[in-house]
């Protein structure tokens, strides 16, 4: 089939969240023609309509509406609103969506990037078919190509979805009432977040992990934290608890545990790891290898698929799967695809898990210091000890940084407790610019602030190193 010149691009990307956002306006800005095909009836992806955006919007409403930042204050019965529902939480939403589709609209109109809405397929090395609605398909040709078609949840067989009272991560967001209890199954990042915005809500939650442990990537004295905030707050931990069987008897949804355990609940949520959303994309066609997640092997310097000219970034290539590092990933590989040199990616970025209370690290945990035999010292702020915390009624939190003893280098930050995803890019550009204690001893922090955390830690493995 013969493509008409104008629907010949120098870059088509396949999906618009924040890794083909992020590339496709890097490449108009390097003066070339960009598509982006998108199979949603908006733009924004799997970040702006239901993972990253919609989760932390209704983290804000549930801790706003609850009053619940002040109750480490006005005690553990305050309220800033008596009643919540299901209207109230997704008001919040709807306009915070709205607002993100603007912007990202805005931003390609700007800079002439081209959408084209339906479902792209290879159909050949250069050339991408768009199934659009009704039926009409559109063929492009591409210079280059990158695919960031992101994940969906995986939905095992067995789980009786019904959208209504067992869910997914992506139905959890358009409830249609709160629940009085949850059961939520698989403790990672997701259920993490989730599990506690609901508890945040008074709302009775269960949460079932497969393995012993949970969240492995996170220094355990911070999970040993988070532990126990929530052994306090009423959520129950299932730990180490393989699942049965999921049904619904009497209105109720109830799991049988290996071992003999049963959770009834009024609603689950099923949170068990994601899927690539490879199916469909025709990239057997090309050779280009997906494993059994359907994650695309790339070289991790270039974002280069094996076929060179095709590119993948984002939740297709797998870990981290985070939107920050998917928007870093997608301008790495608009630049390399246009001859535009990048230097390496600093060492280390930040994860945010906001749960409540919320979390964030950078750098290396305790374990793998002590994995790496480095010699080290920690040191240990509590949020409640800085006057900011005090005033704000802060009762938990905490701040833990980790130096080597020989020279004296930041090696991680762990925080836990109110503003840790905002507080962590202070020990971020300390530990990429290869910064020491001496950093934290040496300057002043504004004062009453959280940061203040950061001295009060420095100086407490400061005092055990000298
Ligand atoms: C509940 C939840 C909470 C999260 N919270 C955070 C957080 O707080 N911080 C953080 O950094 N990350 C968070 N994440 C992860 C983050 O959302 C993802 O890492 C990020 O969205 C991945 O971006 P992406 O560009 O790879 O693709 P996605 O955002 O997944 O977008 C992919 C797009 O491709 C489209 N597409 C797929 N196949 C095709 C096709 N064949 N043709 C055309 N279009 C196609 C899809 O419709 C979709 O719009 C969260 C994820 C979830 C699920
Ligand atoms: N704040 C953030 O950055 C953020 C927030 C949400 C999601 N994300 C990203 O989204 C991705 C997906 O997150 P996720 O939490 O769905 O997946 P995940 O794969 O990280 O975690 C799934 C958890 O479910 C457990 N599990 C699997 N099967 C189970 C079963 N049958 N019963 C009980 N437990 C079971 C696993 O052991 C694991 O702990 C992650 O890679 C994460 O990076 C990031």
């Amino acid at each position: 089939m013969n493509v008409p010149a104008s629907d010949q691009y120098d870059f088509v990307v396949i999906g618009s969240g924040p890794a083909g956002r992020r590339a496709a306006v890097q490449a108009a800005k390097l003066g070339r023609s960009v598509l982006v095909v998108e199979r949603d009836k908006r733009v924004g992806g799997v970040c702006v309509h239901t993972g990253t955006i919609p989760s932390k919007t209704l983290r804000e409403t549930v801790l706003n509406l609850t009053g619940f930042r002040e109750r480490g204050f006005y005690g553990s019965a305050f309220r800033a609103r008596g009643v919540i529902g299901a209207a109230d939480l997704t008001e919040r939403l709807g306009k915070t969506l709205e607002f993100e589709v603007d912007g990202l609209e805005h931003q390609f109109n700007r800079n002439g990037v081209k959408i084209l809405h339906g479902a792209g397929r290879f159909v050949g090395p250069h050339t991408i078919e768009v199934a659009m609605a009704a039926g009409e398909t559109r063929q492009v040709t591409a210079e280059k190509v990158l695919i960031a078609v992101g994940t969906q949840p995986r939905r095992p067989d067995g789980v009786p979805f019904n959208g209504r009272t067992v869910l997914d991560s992506d139905e959890i967001i358009n409830l249609d009432h709160v629940p009085r209890s949850l059961t939520v199954i698989g403790a990672g990042v997701i259920g993490v977040e989730y599990a506690t915005i609901f508890s945040a809500l008074d709302v009775k939650v269960t949460l079932v992990e497969a393995r012993d442990t949970f969240l492995d990537f996170i220094d355990r004295e911070i999970i040993d934290e988070l532990t126990h905030e929530l052994r306090d707050r009423g959520v129950a931990l299932r730990l180490g608890s393989k699942v049965d069987d999921i049904a619904i008897e009497d209105e109720r949804v109830v799991v049988r545990l290996d071992g003999g355990r049963v959770v009834r609940s009024e609603m689950l949520m099923h949170c068990a790891g994601r899927q690539v959303s490879v199916g469909g994309l025709g990239l057997e066609v090309l050779g280009v290898k997906v494993d059994n997640r359907g994650r695309i092997a790339v070289d991790p310097d270039t974002l280069q698929t094996e076929v060179s000219h095709i590119y993948a970034a984002g939740d297709a290539i797998g870990f981290p799967s985070l939107a920050s590092t998917s928007l870093e990933q997608g301008r790495i590989a608009a630049c390399h695809a246009f001859g535009q040199r990048m230097p390496p990616a600093p060492r280390f970025f930040p994860y945010g898990i906001y749960a409540v209370p919320e979390i964030s690290t950078i750098g290396m945990t305790e374990e793998e210091v002590r994995a790496k035999r480095i010699p080290y010292e920690c040191g240990i702020a509590r949020l409640r000890e800085t006057s900011r915390g005090h005033i704000m009624g802060l009762r938990g939190g905490m701040m833990k940084m980790i130096f080597a003893t020989d020279d004296r280098r930041l090696l991680g930050v762990h925080i836990i407790g109110e503003g840790a995803t905002e507080l962590v890019h202070i020990g971020q550009a300390v530990l990429n610019l290869h910064g020491t204690i001496d950093y934290f001893i040496e300057n002043t922090f504004n004062y009453p602030t959280l940061a203040e955390a950061y001295k009060i830690a420095a100086l407490d493995a400061y005092n055990r190193m000298v």
